[in-house]
């Protein structure tokens, strides 16, 4: 459904993607993992159109992504940002029905998001909080909420876990799990934790120096030599 051909990337000296092939099936969800640097947030601009490759291209169902395919693409993605990226100026509904205000009245949008927002376990006494009034947890959880609003095809989790401790961490884990594999959307997760990976991951390919330097099921990762480096210092989240 999303595939990845000879993707490029360069800044200055180095090559960041020298050359990245990927393929994620419909409603398969994809873990990239891979040491601070190496590229997993480039690999993810340049599937969302944010950053332009040097050369190579993003499909969607099987054609590449341009000016004129791009935007019915962008109205099937949903998106965790890394820190939940709430608008401060919103209340917690209103972000979550970011997207459905667009298109339609309050009145409308305001249900949608009640529930969507029930989903991940925010009650209808946060709706009308600002994210300010949020611990980190409950804003990650608006974010999720926001990220599914629109009943997206394809979803994109950004360091889900990143800031959270390991129980809200475990929760959130979870909490995506079960929403992709009900929903049957497409995932495409970037992590350092390899707890996300193998509760939400189907597959997971590790990116190095430029490459996917593994690639394939999580049921798989324990015995994959290239990853016996990564498994111990990838399983702690940086700072
Ligand atoms: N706009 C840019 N201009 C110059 N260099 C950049 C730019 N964006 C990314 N880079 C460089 O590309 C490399 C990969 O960055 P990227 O943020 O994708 O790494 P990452 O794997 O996501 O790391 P982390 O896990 O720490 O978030 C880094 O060396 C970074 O400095």
């Amino acid at each position: 459904m999303i595939g990845v051909r000879g993707l490029h990337k360069r800044f200055g000296g180095r090559a960041v993607l020298d050359g990245i092939d990927l393929d994620v099936a419909q409603g398969e969800s994809l873990c990239v993992i891979g040491q601070s640097g190496m590229g997993k947030s480039v690999l993810l601009k340049c599937i969302l159109g944010l950053e332009a490759p040097d050369a190579g291209q993003v499909l969607w169902q099987g054609r590449p992504l341009d000016r004129s395919t791009r935007p019915a693409f962008m109205a099937q993605f949903g998106m965790l940002f890394q820190g939940a990226a709430l608008f401060d100026s919103l209340t917690v509904w209103q972000n979550v029905a970011f997207r459905l205000r667009q298109r339609m009245p309050d009145r409308q949008a305001r249900p949608i998001a009640l529930d969507k927002m029930a989903r991940v376990g925010l009650g209808p006494e946060t709706a009308d909080l600002m994210p300010a009034e949020l611990s980190g947890g409950m804003a990650k959880r608006a974010g999720l909420a926001r990220a599914i609003a629109d009943d997206p095809q394809v979803i994109f989790f950004d360091e889900p876990t990143t800031g959270l401790d390991p129980i809200r961490a475990a929760r959130i884990n979870a909490l995506i799990r079960g929403i992709v594999t009900e929903t049957g959307a497409t995932a495409i997760t970037i992590t350092h934790d390899m707890e996300s990976v193998r509760v939400i991951g189907d597959r997971v390919a590790l990116l190095q120096d430029g490459h996917i330097a593994w690639d394939g099921p999580v049921s798989a990762m324990r015995d994959a030599a290239p990853l016996a480096g990564f498994l111990g210092p990838l399983a702690v989240t940086p700072p």
